[in-house]
């Protein structure tokens, strides 16, 4: 695998990014959750094993952290072929994509990283080559040059977005298999962070699990995260071991909120409230007051704040619910606690 181009390799230095491939799942028996994709995942590659065909294109889709990367990683496991890595911005060439499709052994996986990003340029070079497996190059240069059709072997391209609703509808079209991943809860969590203690080789209990886990805004990376940081704490501040008093002293020191929401979050919910009497407000409104992306707060934040009873979908706009107001400690209809 192209190692350089990975895109999980971002901003870690090379301990964690040590850590971070030990924690990974490497095969479907690994991966924790996501029950419905995975069956459905493991009867399209072992009919594609039986038949020794190409996997179909298969698109990856859902908030930030929830193991799309670890999937595309495992399909080409369980297919038993190479993987080849790169991703939608780091792709500006046409040509650079034809480097990497003519190098694909038949039935290879071709893993493109946050695939909505992709020029329009090379999206649409892709098309031909997903299709029928064929790309049209250019040789030679000046009075000379002139496109010959290349044959491919058939490959499979996994693609992975966290914002599916800016594909364009050729290149959804265009994948056989597509694939959303959903937010784990705490129970399913839990075994993750079991699972990784028991990589990391620190012993945990059962209710500090629980207790990482339901702070993980129902994420594995948010998880394992918050376990390396609390493994620091028991080893510095405790036993080593990690308990339920270490896992809430951590948690505190690191500033973890109850459920594990994040910045953005909680100004979504601040901002609704403080700003709209608790909505409802229009999407658009919403995400000019936070200065985010209005597609960014669709299909990465809310989808969370939705699950978890914070804010409701109406017809007239989002408005946030009586535990938002608890959570963030405002009173409904007027100011701040703290004031009297
Ligand atoms: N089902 C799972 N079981 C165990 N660990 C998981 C699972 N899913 C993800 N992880 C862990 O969480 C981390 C993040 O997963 P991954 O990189 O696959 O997310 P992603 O969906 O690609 O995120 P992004 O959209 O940010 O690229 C991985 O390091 C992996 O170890
Ligand atoms: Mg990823």
């Amino acid at each position: 695998m192209n190692e350089h181009l990975d895109p999980t390799a971002d901003g870690l230095s090379p301990e964690e990014l040590d850590i971070e491939r030990a924690l990974r799942p490497v095969s479907f028996d690994d991966f924790t959750g996501q029950a419905q994709v995975l069956e459905n995942l493991t009867v399209f590659v072992q009919a594609a094993n039986l038949r020794q065909e190409a996997l179909d294109h298969t698109l990856l889709h859902g908030p930030p952290g929830l193991g799309k990367t670890t999937l595309a990683h495992i399909l080409a496991n369980e297919l038993g072929v190479g993987l080849k890595v790169t991703s939608g911005p780091v792709l500006d060439k046409p040509g650079d994509l034809a480097g990497l499709l003519t190098n694909l052994e038949p039935r290879d996986v071709l893993f493109i990283d946050e695939i909505h990003r992709l020029s329009p340029v090379v999206e649409e070079y892709l098309y031909s080559a997903m299709e029928d497996f064929k790309i049209d190059i250019m040789i030679e240069t000046g009075p000379n040059a002139r496109s010959v059709q290349l044959h491919l072997n058939p490959f499979t391209l996994v693609g992975a977005t966290t914002r599916s609703g800016l594909l364009t509808a050729p290149m959804r079209a265009r994948f056989g298999i597509s694939s959303r991943l959903e937010y784990y809860n705490t129970e399913l969590l839990a075994t993750i962070v079991q699972r990784s203690a028991e990589i990391l080789k620190v012993p945990i209990t059962e209710d500090a699990a629980i207790e990482i886990a339901g702070r993980s805004r129902g994420t594995p990376r948010i998880c394992n995260a918050l376990l390396r940081r609390v493994r620091d704490f028991a080893q510095i501040k405790g036993n080593g071991n990690i308990d339920m008093e270490i896992s809430r002293f951590g948690l505190k020191a690191l500033h973890v909120d109850a459920y594990g929401l994040d910045e953005m979050d909680n100004k979504i919910l601040a901002t609704i409230i403080d700003k709209f009497k608790g909505g409802p407000v229009g999407l658009t409104t919403l995400a000019t007051a936070v200065s985010e992306n209005a597609e960014t707060i669709e299909e990465v934040y809310e989808p969370f704040l939705i699950q978890q009873g914070f804010i409701m979908r109406t017809p007239r706009g989002r408005e946030v619910t009586e535990l938002a107001y608890q959570h963030l400690g405002r009173i409904k209809g007027g100011g701040q606690p703290g004031l009297f």
